[in-house]
């Protein structure tokens, strides 16, 4: 299985359980493995046989911004259906970080993996 891969994808978003956190926008941070299989893409040299990178973070940017989730478990099952309904991914490894929820750790967050390797 190969790998087609986003880092660092931050996004305003409303979300937390608390409600001062219902008032303010707040960053949230993907990172993403898609499986895939690049080959057809790399022979035929066509970006319609291939997971577009860029589509695929213009939609997620457009879909977590428009979000109002309380935990970052909601939000990321939300992003993994997506992908796998959309997108048509077979498998994929999302992590999801909300870096400014605590201010002494430098990061938080979850790792989810959804669907097969193919
Ligand atoms: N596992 C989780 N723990 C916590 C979450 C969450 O979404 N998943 N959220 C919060 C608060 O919203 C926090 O981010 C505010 O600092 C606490 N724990």
């Amino acid at each position: 299985m190969d790998i087609v891969y986003i880092r660092g994808l931050q996004v305003e978003t409303v979300i937390g359980i608390y409600d001062w956190e219902r008032e303010v926008r707040q960053c949230v941070c993907v990172d993403l493995d898609l499986g895939t299989d690049i080959r057809a893409a790399a022979h035929a040299d066509d970006i319609d046989s291939t997971l577009n990178y860029k589509s695929i973070s213009d939609r997620l940017i457009a879909f977590i911004s428009g979000s109002e989730f309380l935990l970052i478990e909601a939000l990321a099952e939300e992003i993994a259906s997506l992908l796998m309904d959309e997108f048509s991914v077979p498998w994929l490894r999302l992590q999801l970080g909300k870096p400014g929820a605590v201010p002494e750790a430098r990061d938080v967050g979850i790792i989810i993996e959804r669907g097969e390797k193919r």
